[in-house]
C-alpha cells in the first residue's frame, strides 16, 4: 500500500497557484512562467463544459429578461458567464455585471480568479464588494458580492441603476438574503421596464398608507419608484444560477422564465459510501482522513464539519494522532475555515501546502458552494450541517445539527474534481442518501425575521405580508418580528420605520437587538463598554476549555469572572488582553507584541482566534457608530449603568428564577436553564437577561447578566408593567 510519502509529491507543486490567490504578480516570477500560466488558464477555460455554449448563453440572456441556468458543479458558470456577457457587450454603456454569492469567501476568491483569468489587477475591471471590504473602482464592470451587500446597496440606489445584469449564483441555498433579493430584483426589474414603457402615474400616497398587515395586495416596488419619478432606466437582465436548482419553481416565480441546462463537468468525482451508519461521525472523519493520507495518492483533503468548536477539536485530534505515525508519514497540515474566522485566516486554506505535505481543510458549509480550493482531490462529508431553526411560539432562534439535503451533498462532492478526477467519501450509507430531502428548507421559513423586515422597511417596502417572496415566511413569524421591532423602537405603532432609530438600526451591520443596544448605550454613557460587548457576542467561544485541562481552564477563567455576569466577564477579557497588548508594544515590534498576545491567550485559556476576530468586529462597528455621530464614552466604574443598559436593550430576553432553580422567559413563557459555562451557573440570581439559547438535552441560556426585575417596567414600559412585575415575585 503506497503511503503519501512513498507516493511522493514531486509532481504536485502549487507554486504557480500562489498568484491566483493574491491576484497580483509577484516580483520574482519570470515572464516565461507568467506566460505559461496564462496559457494554461486559457486552455483550462476553453476546456470547461460551458465554453462550448458561450454564444448560445449570451444570446439567451439577450433575448430573455430573466434566465435560469442549471449546470453541474465545476461546469464554469460562476467564473465564465460574467466574462461571456462582458464580451457580449452587456457593459457597453457603462453598466455593471453584478454576481451575488451567499458567502463572502466565495465572492472574494472567485473575483480573484476571474481577475487573473482576464489578466487584470483585482479591483479594476473585475472586483468584489463584501461587508467591510471593497475591492472595486470606477472601472469595475464585473463585480462579485454577497447577496446581503447588494441588498444594502439597494438602500442607496433603489433601482440598482448601475447594473445592466445581475446574476444570482447558488440560488439553491435559499438563504434569507437570497430570497429577499429575488423578490426585490423582481420588483426592480418591473420598475425599470415600466420606466421605459409607460408614463409614471402611480398613486403613491394610496399605496404607502394604511396598516401594513392589511395591505396584502399592495404593488411592490411602488415606494421604490416614488424616489425616482420621471427617470428612465435601461432594462435589468436577471440570471439565476445553480448546480442543483429546482428550475421549475424558479421559472414559475419569474412568470415562466426560460430555463437552460449546461451539461457536463470537467472531471469525474467518485462517490463512496460507508456500508453501515456511523455512530461517531467525528471519529469516522478522523479515520477517513488518515486512511486517505496513508493509502491514497497525492491530493489535499476537504472535510465538512458542523462548527468552530468541532473543527478545533478535530484539528487537535489530527495533530495528536499524527504524532503516533512514523515521522515519514507526518507530513499533514491542518487548516480551519469557518465564517467567524478573520478573512486573512480564511484565505490561508487557498495557499498551497509546502512541497511534500498534504493539506487537510476542516470546513463548515462555508466551503460548500462556488469555491475552488486548489489542490483538493478528496472530500469527506459526514452529511451534517448546523442550521438555524426558529420557534414562532417562543420567538426564539437556535442552531441545531441536521442532515444535509441532496443538493448540499452534491455541492460538497463538487468541491473535488475541479482540477482533475476526485473522490468524495460520504460517511453514511447510500440508502441514507436516498432518504435525504432534495433541497434545503428555505432559511426564511426557519429564522427570526426581524433583520430582514427591518431591511425591507428601510428599502421602502411597507407591506411585508404582501411582499412577493418566493415562499412566504410563516405569517406568525412575520407578526412576531414586527412586534419585537416595534418593542425595540425600530417601528412605529403603525409598523412604519421609526425615524431616526429604525433607520440607524437598519444601517448597523448587526442583528436589531444589538444595533438597539449600541444606540441606547450612547444615551447610557456606556457605548465604549457596549461596543466591546457586542463585538465579543458576535464571535464563537472566547473561552477554550479542553477536556483534559478542565480544572486549569476554569481557574484561569475565574481571573476574569464578574459576579454580575458574562457580559462584564467578556468585557474584562477584552480589556485585560488589550492592556497586555499595549504594554507588549512598548519597545518591541507590532508582530512581536501580537505573538506575545497569542501566548498570553494560550496561557489564559482564551481562544486567540476568536479574540482577534472580536477586535476586528469592534473596530468595524466602532467606525459605523462614529459615522452615525454617536458619542463613544465610557461609564468608567459605574457598571450599574452598563447593566441597566443591558436590561434596556435585551429586555425581550429577560427571565425569572422559578422555585426549582430553572428560569421562565418572561416574554415567551419558555422554561430555560443557565448553561454550565456561564459565570452565573452556581449563583443563580433572581432575574437575568441573556443573549443566546442553546438547545441540547435542555434549553440552555448563555451570555447572561443579573438584573433587578424592577428595572424592566422602568426601562421597557412598552413591554412590562409594574403591576405585572409585582405578580412575578
Ligand atoms: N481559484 C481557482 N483555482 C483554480 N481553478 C479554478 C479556480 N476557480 C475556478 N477554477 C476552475 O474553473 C472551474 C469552473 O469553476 P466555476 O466556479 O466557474 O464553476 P461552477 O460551474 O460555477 O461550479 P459551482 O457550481 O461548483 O460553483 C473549476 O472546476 C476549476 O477547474
Amino acid at each position: 500500500m503506497p503511503t503519501m510519502a512513498q507516493g511522493g509529491r514531486s509532481n504536485f507543486t502549487h507554486s504557480n497557484q500562489q498568484h491566483q490567490i493574491n491576484g497580483k504578480i509577484s516580483n520574482y516570477d519570470s515572464k516565461a512562467n507568467l506566460f505559461a500560466r496564462r496559457q494554461k488558464i486559457q486552455h483550462q477555460r476553453k476546456s470547461l463544459p460551458i465554453a462550448s455554449v458561450e454564444k448560445r448563453l449570451v444570446e439567451e440572456v439577450r433575448t430573455n429578461d430573466t434566465l435560469i441556468i442549471v449546470g453541474e458543479t465545476g461546469s464554469g458558470k460562476t467564473t465564465q458567464l460574467p466574462q461571456y456577457l462582458f464580451n457580449g457587450g452587456f457593459c457597453h454603456d457603462g453598466g455593471i455585471i453584478g454576481i451575488t454569492q451567499p458567502r463572502r469567501v466565495a465572492a472574494v476568491t472567485v473575483a480573484k480568479r476571474v481577475a487573473e483569468e482576464c489578466g487584470v489587477e483585482l479591483g479594476q475591471k473585475v472586483g468584489y464588494s463584501i461587508r467591510f471590504e471593497d475591492a472595486t473602482s470606477s472601472s469595475t464592470r464585473i463585480k462579485y458580492m454577497t447577496d446581503g451587500f447588494l441588498l444594502r446597496e439597494a438602500l442607496l440606489d433603489p433601482h440598482l441603476s448601475r447594473y445592466s445584469v445581475i446574476i444570482v449564483d447558488e440560488a439553491h441555498e435559499r438563504t434569507v438574503q437570497t430570497d429577499v433579493l429575488l423578490g426585490l430584483l423582481k420588483s426592480v426589474q418591473k420598475a425599470r421596464s415600466r420606466s421605459i414603457s409607460e408614463p409614471l402615474n402611480i398613486d403613491h400616497t394610496k399605496a404607502n398608507n394604511g396598516s401594513l398587515l392589511k395591505k396584502e395586495n399592495a404593488v411592490q416596488g411602488v415606494s421604490i419608484l416614488k424616489q425616482h419619478r420621471g427617470r428612465r432606466f435601461t432594462p435589468l437582465k436577471l440570471v439565476i444560477m445553480s448546480a442543483s436548482l429546482d428550475a421549475r419553481s424558479f421559472s414559475e416565480y419569474f412568470g415562466g422564465a426560460r430555463a437552460v441546462h449546461v451539461q457536463g463537468r470537467q472531471f469525474p468525482v467518485d462517490i463512496l459510501y460507508t456500508r453501515s451508519p456511523e455512530t461517531d461521525y467525528v471519529d469516522a472523519a478522523l479515520i477517513t482522513i488518515f486512511q486517505i493520507h496513508l493509502e491514497e495518492g497525492p491530493g489535499d483533503i476537504l472535510v465538512f464539519l458542523t462548527g468552530q468548536e468541532e473543527i478545533e477539536s478535530v484539528e487537535r485530534l489530527v495533530q495528536e494522532r499524527l504524532l503516533q505515525l512514523p515521522e515519514v508519514n507526518q507530513k499533514l497540515l491542518t487548516f480551519p475555515i469557518f465564517s467567524s474566522l478573520p478573512s486573512e485566516k480564511q484565505m490561508k486554506v487557498f495557499m498551497p501546502a509546502p512541497v511534500g505535505f498534504r493539506k487537510v481543510i476542516l470546513a463548515t458549509n462555508i466551503a460548500e458552494t462556488s469555491v475552488t480550493i486548489p489542490g483538493i482531490k478528496y472530500v469527506i462529508d459526514p452529511g451534517l450541517v448546523k442550521a438555524r431553526t426558529y420557534c414562532c411560539q417562543t420567538g426564539i432562534e437556535s442552531l441545531i445539527v441536521v442532515a444535509t439535503s441532496k443538493a448540499q451533498a452534491l455541492q460538497r462532492s463538487g468541491r473535488a474534481g475541479r482540477e482533475g478526477p476526485g473522490k468524495c467519501f460520504r460517511l453514511y450509507p447510500e440508502s441514507e442518501f436516498q432518504r435525504l430531502k432534495d433541497s434545503t428548507m428555505p432559511e426564511i421559513q426557519r429564522c427570526n425575521l426581524s433583520n430582514v423586515i427591518l431591511q425591507l422597511k428601510a428599502l421602502g417596502v411597507d407591506d411585508i405580508v404582501g411582499f412577493d417572496f418566493m415562499e412566504k415566511p410563516d405569517r406568525i413569524a412575520i407578526v412576531r418580528s414586527l412586534e419585537s421591532l416595534y418593542l425595540l423602537g425600530a417601528l412605529t405603532e403603525e409598523y412604519k420605520l421609526a425615524e431616526p432609530v429604525g433607520n440607524q438600526m437598519a444601517r448597523l451591520p448587526v442583528e436589531p437587538i444589538y444595533s438597539k443596544a449600541l444606540i441606547l448605550a450612547s444615551q447610557f454613557n456606556c457605548l465604549e463598554e457596549m461596543l466591546i460587548t457586542v463585538a465579543m457576542l458576535q464571535v464563537e467561544s472566547i473561552f477554550y476549555t479542553p477536556r483534559d485541562k478542565l480544572e486549569e481552564s476554569r481557574t484561569a477563567m475565574k481571573c476574569f469572572s464578574s459576579p454580575e455576569g458574562d457580559h462584564q466577564t467578556l468585557l474584562n477579557v477584552y480589556r485585560t488582553a488589550n492592556e497586555f497588548l499595549e504594554k507588549s508594544k512598548i519597545g518591541t515590534s507590532k508582530e512581536k507584541a501580537e505573538k506575545n498576545l497569542r501566548k498570553w491567550c494560550k496561557e489564559n485559556f482564551i481562544n486567540g482566534r476568536s479574540l482577534r476576530h472580536a477586535r476586528d468586529v469592534h473596530s468595524q462597528i466602532k467606525g459605523n457608530v462614529e459615522q452615525m455621530g454617536l458619542r463613544v464614552t465610557s461609564c468608567e466604574d459605574d457598571m450599574l449603568q452598563f447593566r441597566r443598559c443591558l436590561a434596556a436593550s435585551f429586555f425581550l430576553n429577560a427571565a425569572l428564577k422559578q422555585p426549582d432553580g430553572t428560569y421562565r422567559v418572561l416574554f415567551s413563557g419558555q422554561m430555560v436553564q443557565i448553561h454550565p459555562s456561564s459565570v452565573l451557573f452556581r449563583t443563580k440570581p433572581e432575574c437575568i437577561i441573556f443573549n443566546e439559547l442553546v438547545r441540547t438535552n435542555h434549553n440552555y441560556v448563555r451570555n447572561i447578566t443579573r438584573i433587578d426585575y424592577l428595572w424592566l417596567p422602568e426601562l421597557a414600559p412598552q413591554c412590562y408593567t409594574l403591576q405585572e412585575s409585582e405578580s412575578w415575585c
